[in-house]
């Protein structure tokens, strides 16, 4: 069974002017221990992709059609109650601001020991069941310990420091400390390394990466930053628009797009080892999501379009290493 698994997710919001479908029938699987990269440009429902799996889209959204699975479970139709339980337990979350994550009243290690706490009957740190949770100064050990496990250096001192007290990149630490704290199954993470300066982004990837294979963790990483993708993701899902382009194994699709939107997204990267290639920049913005396309939604910027992407959507056609939703991979399709 799958950790994860989202058939044909509908995410809509009705606006004064209008609805806005900003997804529109999507179809995701993760499974244990992967990492899975959600890469499109701003506006292609990245975020509201990963609110609907926790059931978190907030008024005037809702979602339309589609079901979530989480191990099995259907988490649509969970009462707040079971949804609170998964979250920040068994589901965990990365997000780009800190600052959304931890409370400014009180220290970093206070709220990492409190989160421990209150999902101590769900699965546990590894660690902190080696250690027992019966006292508080076991626990306060296990965030010790996982302070240090994620690179911060002092860790005992650092537990009593407020989060204002962290700089940019610790504090990033601090939070997948947080998030991995009581071994989730799943991770979602929005952009978490976004802003940061590339030396300390690649660390934290790093050890990201590290501390999820050995806990097993499965792990949706939401970023518009395909050498993100490439570092750290065994799988990618490329969206544009509301709806999934490309999905397929990180190596398959980075090194051979067979979406032209893909192809667009690669080209549009600089490329430090050739500086004097000239950036090929995609033109067109990203449709208004009050006026898209009945076609294919990146028929008016595609360099290989033809008539009949402008009629229809294409269906994702299945080419043996990958699926694409796009006519050109039609010949190809199993
Ligand atoms: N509360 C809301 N009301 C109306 N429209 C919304 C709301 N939240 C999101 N949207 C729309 O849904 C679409 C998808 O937004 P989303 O935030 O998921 O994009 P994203 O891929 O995460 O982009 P970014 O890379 O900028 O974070 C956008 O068109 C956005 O304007
Ligand atoms: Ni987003």
């Amino acid at each position: 069974m799958s950790v994860l698994q989202i058939d044909d997710l509908h995410t809509y919001f009705d606006t004064e002017s209008g609805t806005v479908r900003a997804v529109e029938g999507i179809d995701l699987t993760i499974e244990a221990g992967e990492i899975v990269g959600l890469v499109g440009e701003s506006g292609s429902g990245k975020s509201v992709t990963a609110s609907s799996i926790m059931d978190l889209v907030q008024h005037p959204g809702r979602i339309a059609d589609g079901t979530v699975r989480y191990d099995g479970q259907d988490v649509l139709s969970l009462s707040e109650d079971e949804l609170a339980e998964l979250r920040g337990g068994e589901i965990s979350m990365i997000f780009q601001d800190p600052m959304d994550a931890f409370n400014p009243t009180q220290t970093v290690g206070r709220q990492l020991h409190d989160v421990l706490r209150s999902h101590r009957e769900g699965s546990v740190h590894p660690l902190v069941r080696a250690l027992g949770l019966d006292h508080d100064a076991d626990c306060k050990a296990a965030v010790v310990e996982m302070l240090d496990a994620v690179g911060i250096p002092n860790p005992e001192a650092r537990y009593s420091d407020y989060p204002h007290e962290f700089s940019g990149g610790m504090i990033q630490r601090a939070m997948v400390g947080m998030a991995l704290l009581c071994d989730p199954k799943l991770v979602l993470a929005d952009e978490p390394t976004t802003g940061l300066d590339v030396s300390i982004e690649r660390q934290i990837l790093g050890l990201f990466k590290d501390l999820v294979e050995e806990l097993d963790t499965a792990v949706l990483w939401i970023t518009h930053d395909l050498s993100v993708v490439a570092k750290l993701c065994d799988r990618v899902v490329v969206m544009y628009a509301g709806k999934v382009m490309e999905v397929g194994s990180t190596e398959a699709v980075l090194s051979d797009p067979a979406s032209p939107y893909t192809q667009a997204l690669l080209d549009s990267i600089p490329r430090y080892d050739r500086p004097d290639e000239e950036m090929y920049v995609m033109e067109g913005d990203v449709p208004d999501p009050l006026n898209r396309p009945d076609g294919c939604r990146f028929a008016d910027r595609c360099p290989e379009v033809h008539d009949r992407c402008h009629d229809h959507h294409p269906p994702r056609f299945d080419t043996g290493d990958r699926e694409v939703a796009c006519y050109l991979a039609e010949g190809d399709a199993e």
